[in-house]
């Protein structure tokens, strides 16, 4: 832990604390004819926090920057912290940090010069904070900007956003170009904000960082807002890999026959090889909900050489991403719920999209 103490946050201002924090509805933005974002419903909970994933050019940072009223949208609407962006972004940058993917920053003024430049700019700025935050991070503010290495720069563009009390926080890609130490110092930061009473929105291309600090993800796919999840139903996700015995398969080689009616809502069965090798056909056992449950039948299968392992992002993902391959960038209503699907290894568990 990073051992910063901050004071803790109050996350209404005048909404009742059950309203969300974000809140947009058929939001849309064109370049053009270039849909960049395309009919975006979502909202964000008091206390979230909230990843963003989605494959380079996928609208992250569209849907972001529209949030903050920097962009002028082309349809729908969208309320941040109480306030319409396309009214009055002031008001909305007021009651949001937000770390842009590009922060650029000063480069003639020393890290502590800039600290105190950008505590003075944001209404809730606080010199203080960034200073311990600056130290948390282990970052020498004596040096100017211009001599600073890019992650040095990401960090002190970090002690700048973390600092301020606002109610939200949105981060584009906050751990870029930093090293394993720091990037999972920043989660802790991110994590002890969100436990002070702030929102956060986290943009990253790294799923076992929204794994281990997102509560909720939202996927997007070529401008649209193609999957959602929470992270406390991934949990409960697990995939089983056996070998069935060519005695145990069911007589009429239907792999669904195999699972109780009680459990069909929960278990779906798939072949791996049509083929039996050795007198076994290797299967796949998709579960949704609680294993234990599932535990006392999946033991009478007599499968061998068994192998249970959690779905996790990196499966979902895959599942969205390929059909972005597969589909123009308007999705069918159909593709709104992919099934997720695809195998996961600790080596792809670490990867980044
Ligand atoms: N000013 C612009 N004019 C035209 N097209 C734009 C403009 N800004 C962004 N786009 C396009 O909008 C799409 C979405 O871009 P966006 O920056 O939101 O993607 P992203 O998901 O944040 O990507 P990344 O992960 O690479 O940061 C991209 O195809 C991009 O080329």
């Amino acid at each position: 832990m990073s051992g910063v103490v901050e004071t803790p946050v109050s996350n209404t201002q005048d909404r009742p604390a059950e309203d969300p924090i974000v809140l947009c509805r058929g939001l849309s933005k064109s370049y053009g004819e270039f849909r960049a974002l395309i009919d975006c419903t979502l909202e964000v909970r008091p206390g979230d926090i909230f990843g963003l994933l989605g494959p380079n050019g996928a609208g992250k940072t569209t849907l972001i920057r529209s949030l903050l009223g920097f962009l002028r949208t082309t349809a729908g609407r969208a309320v941040v912290c109480g306030h319409d962006p396309a009214e009055d972004s002031v008001e909305v940058r007021r009651n949001v940090a937000y770390l842009p993917g590009d922060a650029r920053l000063p480069r003639h003024l020393r890290g502590h010069g800039v600290l105190r430049f950008f505590s003075q700019l944001h209404p809730r700025g606080n010199l203080q904070r960034s200073l311990e935050l600056a130290d948390a991070l282990e970052l020498d503010t004596s040096r100017r900007v211009g001599m600073m290495s890019t992650g040095m720069r990401q960090k002190l563009a970090l002690a700048i956003v973390l600092a301020p009390s606002t109610p939200l926080m949105i981060l584009d890609e906050p751990t870029a170009n930093l090293d394993p130490t720091v990037r999972a110092t920043v989660l802790d930061l991110v994590r002890e904000a969100n436990a002070q009473g702030r929102t956060v929105i986290l943009s990253s291309h790294v799923l076992s960082e929204i794994e281990e600090t997102c509560n909720r993800v939202a996927f997007l796919r070529r401008g649209v807002l193609a999957h959602q999840l929470e992270m406390d139903d991934l949990f409960q996700r697990h995939r089983v890999w056996g070998e069935l015995r060519d005695q145990h398969r069911p007589d009429d080689g239907t792999l669904s026959a195999m699972v109780p009616e009680e459990l069909r809502q929960a278990v779906e069965v798939h072949s791996v090889s049509t083929t039996a090798r050795n007198g076994v056909y290797p299967i796949r056992i998709d579960i949704a909900g609680d294993l234990a449950k599932l535990l006392p039948w999946i033991t009478s299968l007599q499968l061998q050489r068994i192998r249970i392992e959690p779905l996790g992002l990196r499966a979902v993902y895959d599942s969205v991403h390929r059909d972005t391959l597969r589909f123009p960038r308007e999705a069918p209503e159909s593709l709104m719920h992919p099934t997720a699907s695809g195998s996961q290894d600790s080596a792809a568990r670490e990867a980044s999209v």
